[in-house]
């Protein structure tokens, strides 16, 4: 029988792991594949801020599927519509951008759940379902979905424990691009006053019962995240990776 799929992110989330992760701008499936056969805990598709649509982000998830690394999809928004798509094709964990409000959070997880927990539309024959061959998928579905809430600005910070309480949220995750920008510091998330309101903000969410996630661009900030108490961090991300190294090669072939 094939069996629906499960959650292995969320498994990990759920007891407490640290779990390493990638964030992917690239849209590129060759990228996906091979990223995701180093060996990462979780890759991050960004269809907020990269171009990837519906059509473009199936083939990254079936080419991550190459490897061991559990998918991470964030829409584009906080979007009911968004949402089921992103669920149709298979995506089990959901980065939900902009959550502002308990309310905000509340219909993010509406919007994941099949009725009557939720409002997500039924569909048969989709990626999600193993294409309607898992007898198992409505039954499962609800349980396996894993939504993580995005926290990007200091009002939002005001109000994390509330928002941490909804219901079927499983984690919070820190924006320190935003949240810089939204606290006056717009382009350095490195300011100190950022800083430590990321580092309080952790040990708020796990007291409220939630894992912390966080994006880092550095391995150096990625470790100081993970020791303040960040239990899914994206260490990296993939564009500025390549980027990097090309940059140093040409600095080396110049000299
Ligand atoms: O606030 C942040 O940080 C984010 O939301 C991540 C950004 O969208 C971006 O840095 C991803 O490349």
């Amino acid at each position: 029988m094939t069996e629906a799929p499960k959650n292995h992110f969320k498994r990990r989330l759920l007891a407490g792991e640290v779990q390493h992760g990638l964030w992917m701008s690239l849209a590129s499936p060759v990228a996906a594949e091979a990223l995701s056969l180093v060996g990462y805990d979780w890759l991050l598709f960004d269809a907020e801020h990269s171009p990837v649509e519906i059509a473009s982000l199936q083939p990254l998830l079936q080419a991550a599927a190459a490897g061991s690394s559990s998918c991470v999809g964030r829409p584009a928004w906080n979007d009911k519509v968004l949402i089921k798509r992103m669920l149709d094709i298979g995506c089990q964990t959901l980065l939900i951008p902009f959550v502002q409000t308990p309310e905000d959070a509340r219909a993010a997880v509406e919007a994941s759940r099949y009725p009557p927990a939720g409002i997500r539309g039924v569909a048969g024959g989709t990626r999600a379902s193993r294409f309607g061959l898992a007898p198992d998928y409505f039954a499962t579905a609800n349980e396996e979905i894993c939504i993580i809430v995005q926290i990007e600005t200091a009002d939002a910070v005001d109000r994390l424990e509330e928002i941490a309480a909804v219901e079927g949220v499983d984690g919070v995750f820190i924006g320190p691009s935003d949240l810089a920008a939204s606290m006056g510091h717009l382009g350095h998330p490195a300011a100190p006053e950022v800083q430590e309101a990321i580092e309080v903000a952790a040990e708020r969410i796990r007291r409220a019962g939630k894992a912390p996630g966080i994006l880092a661009t550095r391995p150096e900030d990625a470790r100081r995240y993970r020791d303040w108490g960040y239990r899914f961090v994206a260490a990296s991300v993939d564009l500025g990776l390549l980027i990097g190294a090309a940059k140093g090669v040409l600095e080396q072939v110049r000299t």
